[in-house]
C-alpha cells in the first residue's frame, strides 16, 4: 500500500482561494454600496428639481431672498403659470383659505407691485386668504419685485406667475377657488413714460383689465367683487381744488390718465350688463418703503446721494408743482375699507342677466395736503444730509399736471378712511427703508453736523 496523498498544501490552497473569494465579494458588496448610494443621491437631486419646476410653491416657504438684498436673482421658484396640477391647487387654496371666521379671499393682481405688495400683507395678517398674481414684467427693476415676492413668500401668501391678459390662467384660477374679491393693482404706471411706449398702457390698462372683467363676469363662479386702482390723474387738467369725485374727467393729460378713464368706463358697462360690483380708487402718488423707482421722491433719492443733478418741474408763471403725496399705509387702509365694504356682484355667473343692480363706487384715496415738489426735495435733503443739485425747468407737456388735491370726504363717510401720515414723516421712513435695502450708510461729515452717504 502505498503512503496517503499529502493533502496538507492542497488544503491550505483551497483555504486561501476561499478567503480571496471571501475578499473579493465583500470588495464588490462595499463598490455596489458605493454605487448605490451614488445613484440614490444623484435621484434625489434630480427628483427635488422636478419638484421645484413643477410645484414651486410647496418648496417657496423656504426662503431664499434676503428682504434687504438688492439684487436677488429670478429663481426656480417663480413659473407658476404653466405648472398647473394637484399641488399648483393645493397651494392656490392654501393660499386663498381665510384664517378667521367671515375672512374674505382675495385675488391680488399686480401683488409683487408696491401697492399690491403692501394690501397683500395687510390682508393676510388679518386672516384673510390672498393670492397674488404678477408678471414681474421689467417697467422697473424686477429684482425688486422679486424682493417683495420674498417677503411675502414668507407670510404663506403665493404669487402666480402671470398676466391679466392671460384668460386661461385667470379662468383656472376661479375654478380652483371661489375668491369673494379681486383687488385689481396690475397696471402700467407712470405718467411721462406713456409718451415713449404707449401700447403697454393700452394692453395692461385696457385690454389687461377687460380680460379680467370678462372671466369675472362669465366664468367666476361666484362672481367677486372688484376693486381696483384708478388714479388722480382722471382729474388731468381741472383747475377746481379740491377734486371730488363728481367732477369732470373730460380732460386727460396723459395716455396714462386716458386708460384709467377708459377703465372707469369699463367698469361701468360690465356693472351694468354683468352686475359685477365695482370699487374705483383714484390713488394720489402713493409714495413709501419698497415704492416704485420710476417715481420722483425714489429717483431723487438715488440721485442726491450719488451726487447727481435732479429735475425739478415748474408751471410756466414760475408757480410751484404740488401733489397730494398720500403714504402707503394709508393708502393700504383704504384699500381694505373698500373691500370690507364692497357688495356683492349680482350677475348670474357664465354672463347671464344680473339679478338687480350692482354697487358700483368711486373714491379718491389722497392725503389732502398738496406739497410742492421743491418742498419734497427740502425734506429729502434733510434727511439725506446731503445738498441736491437742482436744475428747475419748466415743466414739459408729457403727461403731467400742475396740482392734485384730494377732497376725500366719500371715503371717510363710507370707510371710515383717514390719512394720519404727513410727508415729512412718511419720507422719513422711506429713506429709513431705502438706506437698508441698498445698503447705504449715512455718516455725518466732519464739521456742521452734516450727514453724507458712506
Ligand atoms: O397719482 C397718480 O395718479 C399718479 O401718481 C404718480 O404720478 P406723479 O404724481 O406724476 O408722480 P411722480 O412721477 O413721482 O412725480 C411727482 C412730482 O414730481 C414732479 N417731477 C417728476 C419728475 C421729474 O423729473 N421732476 C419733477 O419735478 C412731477 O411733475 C410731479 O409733480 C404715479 O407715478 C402715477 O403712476 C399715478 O399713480
Amino acid at each position: 500500500m502505498g503512503s496517503p496523498p499529502d493533502t496538507s498544501k492542497t488544503t491550505k490552497l483551497e483555504r486561501y482561494n476561499s478567503y480571496l473569494r471571501r475578499m473579493s465579494s465583500a470588495k464588490l458588496l462595499a463598490a455596489s454600496s458605493k454605487v448605490l448610494f451614488r445613484a440614490t443621491l444623484l435621484a434625489t437631486v434630480l427628483l427635488i428639481i422636478l419638484l421645484t419646476l413643477h410645484y414651486p410653491f410647496s418648496l417657496s416657504y423656504i426662503s431664499i431672498f434676503s428682504y434687504s438684498s438688492p439684487s436677488p436673482h429670478r429663481s426656480l421658484l417663480s413659473s407658476f403659470s404653466d405648472s398647473f396640477g394637484p399641488a399648483w391647487d393645493r397651494d392656490v387654496r392654501r393660499s386663498a383659505t381665510p384664517r378667521r371666521d367671515a375672512g374674505l379671499s382675495v385675488l391680488v393682481t399686480g401683488a409683487a407691485g408696491f401697492v399690491g405688495s403692501h394690501c397683500s400683507l395687510a390682508l393676510k395678517k388679518r386672516g384673510d386668504g390672498v393670492v397674488g398674481l404678477d408678471n414681474f414684467n421689467s417697467y422697473y427693476d424686477p429684482a425688486l419685485k422679486r424682493s417683495r415676492q420674498a417677503l411675502l413668500t414668507r407670510h404663506a401668501i403665493l404669487i402666480v406667475e402671470g398676466d391679466i391678459n392671460d384668460s386661461s390662467l385667470l379662468t383656472r384660477l376661479f375654478a380652483t377657488y371661489p375668491f369673494t374679491h379681486v383687488l385689481q393693482l396690475a397696471a402700467q404706471a407712470g405718467v411721462r413714460y406713456a409718451a415713449k411706449n404707449p401700447h403697454s398702457y393700452v394692453a395692461s390698462n385696457v385690454a389687461g383689465l377687460v380680460s379680467l372683467f370678462e372671466v369675472a363676469a362669465k366664468s367666476a363662479d361666484p362672481q367677486p367683487a372688484i376693486v381696483w386702482a384708478s388714479s388722480s390723474s382722471v382729474y388731468g387738467l381741472n383747475e377746481k381744488s379740491p377734486f371730488s369725485e363728481s367732477d369732470p374727467t373730460d380732460h386727460p393729460a396723459s395716455l396714462y390718465a386716458a386708460t384709467k378713464k377708459a377703465g372707469e368706463a369699463i367698469a361701468h358697462t360690465y356693472n351694468h350688463i354683468y352686475g359685477l360690483s365695482f370699487t374705483a380708487l383714484r390713488f394720489f402718488t402713493v409714495y413709501g418703503p419698497m415704492g416704485r423707482p420710476d417715481m420722483a421722491y425714489f429717483f431723487f433719492t438715488k440721485a442726491i446721494l450719488a451726487g447727481k443733478p435732479i429735475t425739478v418741474f415748474r408751471i410756466p408763471g414760475g408757480k410751484d408743482v404740488a401733489r397730494d403725496f398720500t403714504y402707503i399705509d394709508d393708502v393700504v387702509k383704504g384699500c381694505l375699507g373698500a373691500l370690507d365694504t364692497a357688495e356683492k356682484s349680482t350677475g348670474t355667473p357664465g354672463g347671464g342677466p344680473k339679478t338687480g343692480p350692482a354697487q358700483l363706487r368711486v373714491y379718491n384715496l389722497g392725503n389732502t395736503t398738496p406739497v410742492p415738489v421743491v418742498k419734497l426735495v427740502s425734506i429729502l435733503e434733510k434727511l439725506l444730509g446731503v445738498r441736491a443739485k437742482k436744475n428747475v425747468v419748466t415743466m414739459p407737456s408729457n403727461g403731467d399736471v400742475p396740482f392734485t388735491h384730494a377732497n376725500i370726504r366719500l371715503a371717510a363717510r363710507d370707510f371710515g378712511y383717514q390719512p394720519t401720515t404727513d410727508l415729512s414723516t412718511g419720507l422719513q421712513k422711506f429713506v429709513k427703508w431705502y438706506v437698508h435695502y441698498y445698503g447705504i450708510k449715512l455718516k455725518a461729515e466732519a464739521g456742521g453736523g452734516q450727514m453724507a452717504a458712506a
